[in-house]
C-alpha cells in the first residue's frame, strides 16, 4: 500500500505555439484517483502532462505534490513518478530485457519474464529491440507498469498499441495501482472500464 499521496493543480496557464491551451485550470487529487485528460487532437493533453512531470513549464500556476511546488522541490516529484510518454523511447542497441533492465537492474529473471508475458511479449527476451514493431516498442514500455513501485503514473496515450487482451490487462493493472492507493492521470481517446470510476479533465479552449 502507498502512503498518502495528492497532486493540486493551481491556476494553471498553459501557452505554445502562441496559443493558449488552458486558462485557470485547476484541480485536485490523490491516491486512489485516475484521470483521464479529455481533449481533441492538439488540445494539450500531452503539454499538461510534461508540465506537471515537469520537461515544460506552464505561463502561470503552480503544480503542488504533496503539498509541495513541484518547480522548488522537482526531486519529490522525480522519486514518486513513472511518467510513460508518448514516444516508446526504447533503446533501439539493447534487447528488449535489457531494455527493462535499465529501469530495473535489480528486477529478477521472473519478474522480467512476467512483465513481458502480460505485453504479450514473452520469448522477445533476447531480441534486439531494434527488430521490433512500432506497437511492439509500444509494450516494452508500457511493461514498466508490472515492475514499478512508483505511487504516480502519467501515461500518455497507454492503450494505443494494445489488442483487447492487452487493455484488458492494463486496466487490471490500473485497478490495483489505485487500490493500492496509487494515482494515475492519463491521455486516451478510447472510454476505459466505467467501474474504474475515472475522474475526467477537459481541455477545451
Ligand atoms: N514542440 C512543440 N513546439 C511548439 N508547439 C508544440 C510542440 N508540440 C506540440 N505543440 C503544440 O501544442 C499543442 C498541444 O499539443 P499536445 O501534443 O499537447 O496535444 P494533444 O492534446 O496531446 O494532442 P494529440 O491528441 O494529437 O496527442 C498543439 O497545438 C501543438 O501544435
Amino acid at each position: 500500500m502507498h502512503s498518502s499521496i495528492s497532486l493540486n493543480i493551481s491556476n494553471l496557464w498553459i501557452e505554445r505555439g502562441e496559443r493558449y491551451l488552458c486558462k485557470d485550470m485547476s484541480f485536485s487529487l490523490s491516491g486512489g484517483d485516475i484521470c483521464k485528460i479529455n481533449g481533441e487532437n492538439g488540445a494539450g493533453k500531452s503539454t499538461l502532462l510534461k508540465i506537471i512531470v515537469g520537461i515544460l513549464s506552464p505561463l502561470e500556476g503552480t503544480v503542488y505534490y504533496n503539498g509541495e511546488d513541484v518547480s522548488i522541490h522537482r526531486d519529490l516529484l522525480h522519486q514518486d513518478v513513472l511518467y510513460l510518454g508518448h514516444n516508446s523511447a526504447i533503446k533501439s542497441v539493447f534487447s528488449v530485457a535489457e531494455n527493462l533492465r535499465w529501469y530495473f537492474p535489480n528486477a529478477s529473471d521472473e519478474a522480467i519474464a512476467y512483465a513481458l508475458s502480460v505485453v504479450s511479449l514473452s520469448g522477445y527476451e533476447e531480441t534486439p529491440s531494434s527488430q521490433l514493431s512500432a506497437g511492439q516498442k509500444r509494450r516494452i514500455t508500457l511493461a514498466r507498469l508490472w515492475l514499478t513501485d512508483k505511487p504516480l503514473w502519467l501515461l500518455d496515450e497507454p492503450f494505443t498499441a494494445l489488442d483487447v487482451q492487452g487493455v484488458s490487462s492494463l486496466e487490471k493493472r490500473m485497478r490495483d495501482h489505485i487500490s493500492n492507493g496509487g494515482l494515475i492521470i492519463l491521455t486516451t481517446h478510447q472510454d476505459i472500464d466505467a467501474s474504474l470510476n475515472v475522474k475526467e479533465i477537459n481541455l477545451t479552449l
